[in-house]
């Protein structure tokens, strides 16, 4: 019977109430399903980890990760410790560190949420964004020098290898693939960007050749927010760099209803290390410690989570619980417009996951 070893990251902020919630949900679910089962183990890393050994994880970290089957993330971001500390102390160290180069964010409104846009209906929002999730403005190459003089100088040099971008673009003309449209957009800037992104327009053309059945366009990325807003149905599978794609798919998590939703996996596709499993959204400095925050954005990492184990059936039935939830106004929390608390969201859930699997369906 499988059995999964989930590594638990609440990490900072709101990251310690919706991974608890996480957990539960997975547990619920775990306990009204014969032959599925998961041990937790958690990890106290982090802001306060920080504080009390100055790092936000230990050095052998990974190490401790290394056996989990997934790793279950909360977030990075503390209000008193600077945020490239924060981030780069520990959610980019178990990315890179594991190579979780593919970071998928899939996207689209939900039963019962009122998105933004007048003219967008469910139908017409269904998207996923691939976010390159190893290098680009992300690969931590730059550097300060003359700190505090006038002629002190900063560089974040965006670095993109061939290796790095044709894996990027295979993952996603594959995912694009797999999905009823068969429909890729490249996301770039290689008008004003003229090496590196000229280079990622050239790979993609490149690749495209071996997905003759997908669909392809190129959007620069400035327009692409355009699109997304008025013609959010020409739009399937992107793909983009790491740092548009950050930018681009909290602008999608927001047109769905609300950045408490969104999920995200950062995925080794190779699987030769746990992949990790998130919510796109931060700390939530404004309410975090309140039981205010949405738990949505993590159960939908679970879904995600349990499709990488390629434990289908549970996937579904936590999804259509998530989706019961939803469609219910009163069990929205505060960034949906509605009232209800992380506790009651996560007990509407895990409810229905107790409930006979025809009820729940
Ligand atoms: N993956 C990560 O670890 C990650 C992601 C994003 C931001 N951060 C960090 O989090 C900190 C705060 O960042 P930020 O303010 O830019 O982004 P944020 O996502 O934390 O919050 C932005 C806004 O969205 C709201 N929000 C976010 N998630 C919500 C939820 N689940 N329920 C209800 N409301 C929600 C917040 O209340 C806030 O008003 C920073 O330190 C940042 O670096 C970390
Ligand atoms: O990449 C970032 O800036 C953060 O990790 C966060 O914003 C995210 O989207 O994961
Ligand atoms: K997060
Ligand atoms: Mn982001």
């Amino acid at each position: 019977m499988p059995h999964y070893k989930i590594a638990c990251i609440p990490g900072d902020g709101i990251g310690k109430e919706v991974v608890p919630a996480g957990q539960q949900a997975l547990e619920a679910l775990a306990a009204s399903q014969d032959g599925l089962s998961f041990s937790f183990q958690s990890f106290g890393w982090g802001g306060d980890w920080y504080r009390a050994h100055g790092e936000m994880m230990p050095a052998d970290g990974l190490d401790a990760l290394r056996g989990a089957d997934a790793i279950l993330f909360g977030s990075a971001g503390d209000p008193q410790i600077p945020d490239h500390v924060t981030l780069w102390g520990l959610r980019l160290k178990i990315c890179q560190g594991f190579d979780q180069y593919a970071n998928v964010r899939p996207t689209r409104i939900l039963p019962g949420i009122d998105g933004p846009l007048k003219r967008c209906t469910p139908r017409d929002l269904d998207w996923v964004i691939v976010r390159e999730n190893s290098e680009g403005e992300y690969a931590g190459v730059g550097g300060r020098a003359h700190q505090g003089h006038p002629i002190e100088v900063a560089t974040d040099v965006s670095i993109l290898t061939r290796a790095g971008v044709e894996r990027i673009m295979r993952f996603a003309f594959r995912l694009a693939q797999s999905r009823p449209r068969k429909q890729l957009t490249v996301v770039t800037k290689s008008n004003a960007q003229r090496h590196g992104m000229v280079m990622w327009d050239e790979i993609a053309l490149q690749i495209s050749r071996e997905f003759p059945d997908v669909r392809w366009d190129k959007e620069l990325v400035d327009a692409c927010t355009a699109r997304m807003v008025n013609r959010p149905a020409s739009l399937d599978t992107l793909v983009a760099t790491n740092l548009h794609a950050d930018v681009l798919s909290d602008l999608a998590a927001a047109l769905a209803g609300s950045l408490g939703i969104a999920p995200t996996g950062n995925i080794d596709p190779e699987r030769r290390y746990p992949s990790m499993f998130e919510p796109i959204h931060g700390s939530a400095f404004d309410i975090m410690g309140k039981g205010l925050a949405n738990p949505v954005g993590t159960f939908w990492s679970c879904v995600m989570l349990l499709e990488h184990l390629g434990e289908t059936a549970a996937a579904q039935r936590l999804m259509r619980a998530v989706e019961a939830v939803t469609a219910d106004p009163r069990l929205h929390t505060g960034d949906l417009g509605g009232q209800a608390t992380t506790a009651q969201v996560t007990e509407a859930v895990c409810r229905r996951l107790r409930e006979p699997a025809t009820a729940a369906a």
